[in-house]
């Protein structure tokens, strides 16, 4: 049996008479999940950060749980209601654009696995992101093959479109290599210490060292608006796979082996004995390349320019942009004071001090979630809602 807290439960729970199984006062707020009531916000009267304890209705017993991913700044007023039984979406009164909206995850596939892995009650936070970004793109081939090349083009032809997703390893750098620009090198045990701990989206053990892209990699690239790319090995790309982040895979081939060879000897980045793996490695990874289902594309590196207008013709670089004709997503800070009311998969939210101050925040098409950031959040004012959108509720 946990320790019940300093507070009761009842106590904290203002009536809202909202039907939405929401319940708030002040810091805290409360919301039933099945045979569970989430508290969420200052919970310990402490920390800045918003803290979570679970009540088991039916033997009353408190939990702390394990509460994974970057957890939101405190805020004055929370407001909270569950969505289709298996997250908790909360607003932050008072709060910008982008720190206004929360997702507390108590029953997604992630969590069930984590809870899983951990034997604990687990709960994981995903900020929400109003609008949409581009997939991040998974770049894989055999060493040498050329993929750090066709990347830097890319990037320096569209550097604002495109940011890199920096690895950690345990490989000692290169010469011309910079720590937290190629890669965070890191030390074996602070990494396996990192991956336990669930900073990492995937990792995979590479030719005889530790790689892995962490969870905040992906999400700095995404929240500076830019669409990822990711140069990770085949079992990366497998791993990415099957997580909750879509993207798009692709795969790079040599013309042969002889060419990787001499690639490989012409970078002269290797010794003889690490060069070596990397070509006995290749052949497991062009045959697990091949693989059906894996890779998206299959794109082979022969002549590099050649190689390189496939790749942009594939991502639609070499079409019209059509960006200036797409509006900007509408993005509004959240009021202190404010009202919130659930209408199917959209949540009208009503300011207090300004009743003509509405907006819609519409969760129809949500992507993403934890492990990183929710989202597809659209928002827009009501009055655009009532003029002639109210059909699709
Ligand atoms: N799974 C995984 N693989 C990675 C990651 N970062 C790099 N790799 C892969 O590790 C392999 C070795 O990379 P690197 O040491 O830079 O050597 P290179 O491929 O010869 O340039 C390559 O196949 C990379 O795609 C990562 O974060 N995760
Ligand atoms: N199409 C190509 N033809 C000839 N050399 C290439 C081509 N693409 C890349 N290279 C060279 O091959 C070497 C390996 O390329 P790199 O981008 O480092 O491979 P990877 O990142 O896949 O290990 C580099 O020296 C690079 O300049």
């Amino acid at each position: 049996m946990g320790e019940a807290p300093a507070f009761i439960v009842d106590d904290l729970l203002g009536d809202y008479p909202n039907g939405l199984g929401l319940k708030s006062k002040g810091h805290q707020t409360a919301v039933d999940a099945g045979h569970k009531t989430y508290v969420i916000g200052d919970t310990d009267g402490e920390s800045a950060l918003i803290g979570v304890k679970v009540l088991e209705k039916s033997t009353g017993e408190w939990i702390i749980p394990a509460v994974l991913g970057t957890k939101p700044q405190s805020s004055k007023r929370l407001s909270a209601l569950i969505l289709n039984g298996d997250r908790i979406l909360i607003l932050k009164g008072g709060s910008a654009h982008d720190d206004c909206f929360w997702f507390l995850e108590v029953d997604t596939p992630f969590v069930r696995e984590q809870r899983n892995k951990l034997g604990t009650e687990v709960v994981a936070w995903s900020r929400g992101v109003v609008g949409d970004t581009k997939m991040p793109i998974v770049i894989s081939g055999p060493s040498g093959v050329g993929k750090g090349t066709l990347i830097a083009k890319l990037m320096k032809e569209f550097p604002s479109t495109f940011g890199f997703s920096v690895s950690h390893t345990t490989r000692a750098p290169r010469e011309k290599e910079q720590n937290g620009v190629h890669y965070h090198f890191s030390e074996r045990s602070v990494m396996e210490k990192e991956i336990s701990s669930g900073k990492f989206l995937e990792f995979a053990s590479v030719h005889g060292n530790l790689y892995g892209t962490s969870v905040e990699a992906v999400e700095v690239v995404a929240d500076a608006g830019k669409r990822c790319i990711l140069d990770i090995d085949v079992q990366g790309a497998r791993s990415v796979r099957a997580s909750s982040l879509e993207a798009i895979f692709i795969f790079i081939c040599p013309p042969s082996f002889e060419e990787l060879e001499k690639r490989l000897r012409a970078r002269g980045t290797e010794t003889e004995e690490q060069m070596q793996k990397r070509l006995r490695n290749a052949r497991a990874e062009l045959e697990q390349g091949k693989a059906p289902g894996l890779f998206d594309h299959i794109l082979v590196n022969d002549d590099l320019e050649t190689c390189y207008k496939s790749l942009k013709k594939l991502l639609g670089l070499d079409q019209v942009v059509h960006s200036i004709l797409e509006s900007a997503p509408l993005l509004v800070n959240l009021p202190q004071d404010h009202s919130v009311s659930k209408i199917g998969q959209k949540i009208v939210i009503g300011s207090k001090e300004a009743s003509e101050n509405r907006f819609v925040l519409d969760l129809t098409s949500l992507k993403g979630g934890a492990p990183g950031r929710t989202r597809g959040l659209q928002m827009y004012s009501s009055d655009s809602w009532s003029n002639g959108l109210n059909g699709h509720i």
